[in-house]
């Protein structure tokens, strides 16, 4: 995956790939003490550029927050070595994932005088659920492990500890067969995917659950939701979804940085509309591939 990446951006110093190391007793490794983000430049037609940096480095700022994690650099000198970094590994398009935690200091659970450390790394990294899935649609199977509730963990953070649920979850359905699961809320009612946000279609109209079912409020949902509301579709963006309604629905469709617009065909073996991409998850993916591909909205696109 990491193949021909040469550097990493740790604590203020770009460092060889293989340099960039952290002792086995930091906190974060014991704890699940870090905050992360997921971002992606784009190959414009005007040249390589950040999809909505602002919005995922004050996200990224906000999980922090949470935790007390200090982020010792301003958003400024963050930016600046993101765009360095993207340049001197001369990455036109690239996954972005800046991470910050607390390092090698003292142990227990409160990080007390912990160090906070803060690395970037960026990668090629193509279709997140497989090259087929963008245009086939994948097989999903809901999950039996259920999201934490956001009453429980913060779940408006990216939170390095809080993604073993996500892992439970992912590996349950790969070990399954299946390229991902659906994880049901502690209601029972659908909440997401482990890392992506899901849109269902029915009778026209479009919906995607909302904050209050335990979801990270996903910056491509946000974008989607735009989008869809452009073309001049009805989106109801704090549905509640029973898993009834999975099997009922006419089209289903993943968002994420990673996942972009990926389209569900199946859940649990029941097939979704016609088997494959749907008509409304076609809109709103060919949208989304034309606004990151043009690079048109320009309050949305970081140029290097
Ligand atoms: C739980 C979860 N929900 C929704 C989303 C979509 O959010 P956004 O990227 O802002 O549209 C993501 C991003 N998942 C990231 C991590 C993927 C990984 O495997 O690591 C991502 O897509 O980068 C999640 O992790």
């Amino acid at each position: 995956m990491f193949e021909g990446v040469d550097e990493i951006w740790l604590d203020g110093e770009f460092v060889d790939f293989e340099d960039a190391q952290i002792h086995v007793l930091t906190h974060a490794l014991h704890y699940g003490t870090g905050v992360f983000e997921g971002v992606r430049c784009y190959e414009t037609e005007e040249g390589p550029a950040i999809f909505r940096w602002e919005e995922h480095l004050d996200r990224f700022y906000d999980s922090g927050r949470v935790y007390d994690i200090d982020i010792p650099f301003e958003k400024s000198e963050l930016t600046e070595a993101t765009e360095e970094l993207i340049r001197r590994e001369e990455l036109d398009s690239c996954y972005i994932r800046p991470i910050a935690f607390y390092g090698y200091g003292p142990l227990g659970l409160n990080p007390g005088n912990s160090p906070v450390q803060v690395a970037l790394a960026v990668w090629p990294w193509g279709a997140y659920l497989g090259d087929e899935a963008l245009e086939e649609g994948v097989d999903v199977a809901v999950s039996s492990w259920r999201k934490y509730a956001s009453s429980q963990i913060p779940t408006n953070a990216k939170t390095t500890g809080t993604y073993v649920n996500s892992v439970l979850a992912s590996q349950e359905a790969k070990a399954n067969g299946y390229a991902e699961a659906i994880v049901l809320n502690k209601e029972g009612n659908v909440a997401e995917g482990p890392g992506e946000n899901i849109f269902l279609v029915r009778d026209g109209e479009i919906y995607t659950t909302g904050l209050a079912e335990s979801i990270l409020d996903g910056i491509t949902r946000q974008t989607a939701i735009e989008l869809a509301e452009d073309m001049g579709y009805v989106v109801h963006d704090d549905a509640t979804i029973s898993r009834g309604e999975l099997y009922t629905a006419d089209e289903l469709f993943f968002t994420g940085t990673a996942a972009e617009v990926t389209p569900i065909r199946s859940v649990d073996d029941n097939q979704i509309g016609s088997g494959t991409k749907g008509p409304v998850t076609d809109d709103i993916q060919t949208a989304f591939f034309d606004l990151v591909e043009s690079g048109d909205r320009e309050e949305w696109f970081r140029y290097l």
